[in-house]
């Protein structure tokens, strides 16, 4: 197994060997949050018919019009009723906003500038040729790509399989990802907290996470530092495409999650990363299922969630629409404790003079869930950099929806 290996190898050795989950078909109405597995292609052009963007009259304009023009009104469109009578030159139709634009009409004149008398309406002021139509096809044509395989379907993609008549649709089913934490000292909520004790945070916050990534999730409630229990608990988890342990990471006599893994018959890919918050990572992987084994220091934890599980979640998942990348931030404060590893500053995203600024957490210790909150950003600051100065300029990664 290797130890303490940089973040990038880290996620080539997991990306490498994650493959995304099967496929499914669903109704769109339950298609929020879920990935695409097919391209989808267009059966109908959109809008499917030339139409009226306006209420108004629809007639056959010419280039030499007088001003004003007087037209017979022959018919009238409401949208929703097909248009049979051919508009002839010298007569119009009184359309309504997207109903089909009659045959022989070349144009619609708002309704503003008209004036209707019985039969006769008055162009006020006649339009040109062509103004004011919506050409079939518009938007989409019939056989255009509209969304690739690996879209995550958020509102407006779930409208325009419905746009185009799509009532089912094939993803890739949610993925599963059951989430343990362990630790001697943990109790859950709802009790009176007793001496030594403290409560679970990392299951409630990984849980929001992952219902957020879309994902099902499947909690065990605290488990001990006990090999032989966090075993069991792992054949419970099965069923799972990958499994999120927090605690018993690092090199103690209690920090078992290695070991565990190990003797429930992982093959370990790795043991620490480079970086800190939350050097202890360790993975594992047996068949096809992930096990990540996390700092159990709440904000180590998060932090590792996001720059190692998540991306490995995204592939599992099927997405493969681009990550957010990373960009460049001018620090607003400074931080003093830097050091010989690679580390990841949480802090808040300033908007300034067109420029990104970067507003340190006032704790950064890897145990302070607190610095999480008001967070958009994870700031890279090297290996052996020293002390981060203000107005000094590093990379930057966004944490995907976390706290605004
Ligand atoms: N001798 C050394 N000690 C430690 C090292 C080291 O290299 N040598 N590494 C430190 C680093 S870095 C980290 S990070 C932590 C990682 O510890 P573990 O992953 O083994 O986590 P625990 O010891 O179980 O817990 C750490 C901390 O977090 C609290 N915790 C745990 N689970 C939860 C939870 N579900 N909800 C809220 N809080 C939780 C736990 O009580 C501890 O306070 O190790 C260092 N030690
Ligand atoms: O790697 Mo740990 O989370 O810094 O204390």
């Amino acid at each position: 197994m290797k130890i303490m290996i940089e973040l990038e190898e880290a996620l080539e050795l997991v990306l490498s060997r994650i493959r995304p989950v099967e496929t499914e078909r669903i109704s769109i109405t339950d298609a929020y949050k879920r990935v695409l597995a097919i391209d989808v292609t267009s059966q109908i052009a959109m809008p499917p018919f030339d139409r009226s963007p306006l209420d108004g009259y629809a007639y056959l304009a010419t280039e030499g019009d007088p001003k004003p023009l007087r037209l017979n009104v022959v018919s009238e469109i409401p949208a929703g009723t097909f248009p049979e009578r051919v508009i002839a030159l010298g007569e119009a139709a009184k359309i309504f906003t997207g109903a089909p634009i009659p045959p022989g009409a070349n144009c619609v004149v708002r309704m503003e500038d008209t004036e209707q008398v019985g039969d006769e309406v008055t162009i006020l002021h006649p339009v040109l040729p062509g103004s004011n139509i919506i050409h079939r096809g518009e938007e989409i044509k019939e056989g255009d790509l509209l969304l690739k395989q690996g879209f995550f379907l958020t509102p407006p993609g779930i409208g325009l399989l419905a746009a185009v008549g799509m009532d089912q649709v094939t993803v890739y089913r949610r993925p599963r990802v059951g989430l343990l934490s362990t630790g001697s000292e943990l109790m859950d909520v709802g009790q009176p907290l007793r001496p030594a004790k403290i409560y679970n945070s990392n299951s409630y916050t990984l849980r929001g996470i992952l219902q957020e990534a879309g994902c099902e999730v499947f909690v065990i409630p605290i488990v001990s530092d006990q090999i032989v229990e966090t075993i069991e608990v792992l054949k419970r988890l099965a069923d799972t495409d990958m499994v999120i342990a927090t605690g018993g990471a690092s090199v103690g006599d209690y920090d078992i999650m290695r070991h565990a893994l190990a003797q429930f018959g992982c093959e370990m890919l790795f043991w620490k990363l480079n970086l800190k918050p939350g050097t202890p990572v360790s993975v594992g992987l047996k068949e096809k299922q992930f096990f990540f084994s996390l700092s159990g220091n709440p904000a180590a934890a998060m932090v590792t969630f996001e720059l190692l599980v998540r991306p490995a979640l995204r592939k599992l998942a099927g997405r493969t629409t681009a990550e957010d990348g990373h960009f460049l931030v001018k620090m607003a404060s400074g931080f003093g404790k830097t050091g010989k590893q690679r580390r990841f500053l949480r802090a808040q995203a300033v908007f300034k003079n067109g420029e990104i600024w970067a507003d340190l957490a006032p704790a950064q210790g890897s145990g302070i869930l607190r610095s999480m909150i008001g967070s958009h950003l994870l700031v890279d600051v090297p290996a052996n950099h020293g002390p981060v100065e203000p107005g000094e300029l590093l990379m930057a990664g966004r944490i995907p929806g976390c706290s605004c």
